[in-house]
C-alpha cells in the first residue's frame, strides 16, 4: 500500500524530510532484531509504503511533493541529501514559487495557492501513476505561516476530488503559545477549519508539548526546531511503519489505522503519545521494563483532571514509566476515547500474561455509541525500532483534544472581537463572514470534544 506525502511551507518541509530520514534509519537498522526474512518483508513493506526504488542503484525516492512559496527550504533538503546515500527526493516533484505567503493565510490561500495548484497536481500525478496502488494522501504543515496553511489548506481542497476514494489525511503543527507569529492564531483558525471538510484525520502536533518532552524526558538543556523535528518523524514512524499479524493483535496499514482513529465525521482529530523516551546514556532501562507496565503508563496518558476542566492534571507522557504501579487520585478520571490505537514494538508480546484491551476498554472509557471491540486496537511489530527493545505508541482520538483547539478558538476570537490585523486579510479578499464561519466550525467541533469528556467516568 503506497502513500504520498506532500510537504507544505518551511514547516511541513523540514518535518517531512525528518520524517523520510527517519523511515530510511529504520529501514536500514543494523540491528532489527528478527530473521533474516522477516526483516526483508518489514523492508519491502515499508519501501513500497513510503518510497519508490530505483532498480539499478537500490536507492530510494521519497514518494513526496514538496510544496513552498519560497525556494530556501526546498533547496536546502536537496542539499542536504547530496551526502545522503540512503534516500532522496526526486527534482521532478517540487511546486516552488518565490515570495513567501508572509505569515498569512489569505495571501496563501486566495493568491499562492490557485498559483500553484497545477504544478502540485502534476507532481502529485507523476508521482502516483508510478504506484500500483495509492492507498493515501498524507500531508505536513504548520498552522501559523501562510505557506502551509494557506497554501495548503487552497491544494487539499482542491485535488480531494480526484483523490474522493483514498485515505486523505494530514499533520499539523501547532505553533508555540507564546507564538513569533502575531497572526498564528487566526492563520490557525482559518486553516482548521477549512480542512477539517476535506480531511479525514488530522494529527495535531503541539510544539510546546512536544518542546516540554525533549527538555523533561531527554534532558536536552537546549531544544533546537531540528529536535522537534525528530520527535515528530519518531512518533509518525513509531505508529505507521509496517505492523504484524499476530494471533493477539491486527496487521493494520496507515489508511486502516486513519478509517478506525477517525470513524465519526464530528471526531477528526488525534494526536500520537508515545513512551518510554530515555536519554541513550540510560538506555538499559527500556529492555527490562514489562509489555504490561509500559501498556498502562500509555494508558494513564488519558487521564485528566475532574477539578480542572480546560487541563490536564499531570501529563503521563512526560514521565518515564515506572515498575510501581501509579497512585491514583480520586480527582483524576479517564478522558473519553472515540478510538485508541496502541502499537506495540519490540520483543515478543505475550498475551498469557498480559491483554490490553483489559485495560483500553471499559466502563466511560468511550462514548455510548463507539462499539467497543472498534474503539480500541492493538498492532504489533517485533522488528526493534528506534535501536530500542520496548516502544509503545498510542495513536488517540480523546476529548483532551479540546484543550489545544479551544486555546486556538479563544486567542484568535480576542483578536477577532478588536478587529486586529483584519485588514491584512481583507486586502486579499477575505470577509469578516469567512473568518465567522471558521470560527462556528471550530467552536462546534471544540464543543463536540467538550461533551464527549462528559461521558468520562471517575476511576474506580
Ligand atoms: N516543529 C516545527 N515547527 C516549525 C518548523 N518550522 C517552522 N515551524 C513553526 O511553524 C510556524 C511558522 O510556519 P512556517 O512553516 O515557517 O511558515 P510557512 O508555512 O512556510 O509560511 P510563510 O513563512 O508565511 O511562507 C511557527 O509556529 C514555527 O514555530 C519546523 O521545522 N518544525
Amino acid at each position: 500500500m503506497a502513500l504520498t506525502t506532500l510537504q507544505f511551507g518551511q514547516c511541513g518541509n523540514q518535518v517531512g524530510h525528518e520524517l523520510f530520514s527517519t523511515l530510511a534509519k529504520d529501514i536500514h537498522s543494523p540491528k532489527p532484531g528478527v530473521s533474516a526474512r522477516d526483516n526483508e518483508l518489514y523492508i519491502q513493506n515499508s519501501v513500497n509504503q513510503w518510497f519508490e526504488e530505483d532498480v539499478d542503484s537500490k536507492k530510494l525516492f521519497a514518494r513526496a511533493v514538496l510544496v513552498d512559496t519560497e525556494n530556501k527550504v526546498v533547496q536546502e533538503s536537496f542539499k542536504k541529501q547530496s551526502s545522503n546515500r540512503q534516500w532522496a527526493y526526486n527534482e521532478r516533484t517540487c511546486a516552488v514559487r518565490s515570495g513567501g505567503a508572509g505569515n498569512n493565510w489569505a495571501l496563501g490561500y486566495q493568491r499562492k495557492g490557485p498559483e500553484l495548484l497545477e504544478s502540485v497536481s502534476e507532481a502529485l500525478r507523476f508521482q502516483n501513476e508510478k504506484v500500483d496502488r495509492l492507498s493515501g494522501i498524507f500531508s505536513i504543515m504548520s498552522s501559523a505561516g501562510g505557506t502551509g496553511s494557506g497554501v495548503g489548506s487552497y491544494i487539499m481542497e482542491n485535488i480531494r476530488d480526484e483523490y474522493s476514494k483514498k485515505a486523505f489525511f494530514n499533520a499539523v503543527v501547532l505553533p508555540f503559545e507564546a507564538g513569533e507569529v502575531v497572526t498564528q492564531s487566526y492563520n490557525t483558525l482559518l486553516s482548521l477549519a477549512k480542512i477539517l471538510s476535506v480531511s479525514d484525520a488530522t494529527l495535531l502536533l503541539q510544539n510546546d508539548h512536544l518542546h516540554s518532552m525533549l527538555s523533561s524526558l531527554l534532558n536536552f538543556k537546549t531544544v533546537g526546531i531540528g529536535d522537534l523535528n525528530s520527535l515528530i518523524a519518531l512518533k509518525m514512524a513509531g505508529s505507521f511503519q509496517p505492523l504484524q499479524e499476530t494471533p493477539f493483535s491486527m496487521k493494520l496499514n496507515m489508511s486502516d489505522i486513519i478509517a478506525r482513529i477517525a470513524p465519526h465525521p464530528a471526531f477528526k482529530y488525534f494526536c500520537i503519545k508515545s513512551s518510554p523516551h530515555v536519554p541513550k546514556e540510560s538506555r538499559r532501562f527500556d529492555g527490562g521494563c514489562q509489555w504490561s507496565v509500559l501498556a498502562k503508563h500509555m494508558r494513564q496518558m488519558l487521564r485528566t483532571n475532574i477539578l480542572s476542566s480546560d487541563s490536564v492534571s499531570l501529563d503521563w507522557e512526560l514521565k518515564q514509566p515506572s515498575s510501581v504501579p501509579p497512585s491514583v487520585h480520586s480527582t483524576t478520571q479517564f478522558s473519553c476515547s472515540v478510538a485508541n490505537h496502541l502499537v506495540t514494538r519490540g520483543l515478543a508480546f505475550s498475551n498469557n500474561q498480559y491483554r490490553p484491551e483489559e485495560d483500553f476498554v471499559g466502563r466511560g472509557m468511550h462514548p455510548r455509541w463507539a462499539p467497543e471491540n472498534a474503539a480500541f486496537t492493538h498492532s504489533h511489530q517485533t522488528r526493534r525500532f528506534n535501536d530500542q527493545d520496548k516502544f509503545a505508541f498510542l495513536v488517540s482520538n480523546n476529548s483532551q483534544l479540546h484543550v489545544p483547539l479551544n486555546t486556538v478558538v479563544d486567542k484568535a476570537w480576542k483578536m477577532f472581537t478588536h478587529k486586529a490585523y483584519m485588514y491584512q486579510y481583507l486586502r486579499f479578499g477575505l470577509m469578516e463572514e469567512d473568518f465567522v464561519d471558521a470560527f462556528v466550525k471550530l467552536e462546534s467541533v471544540v464543543k463536540a470534544y467538550k461533551e464527549l469528556g462528559k461521558n468520562q467516568m471517575s476511576y474506580i
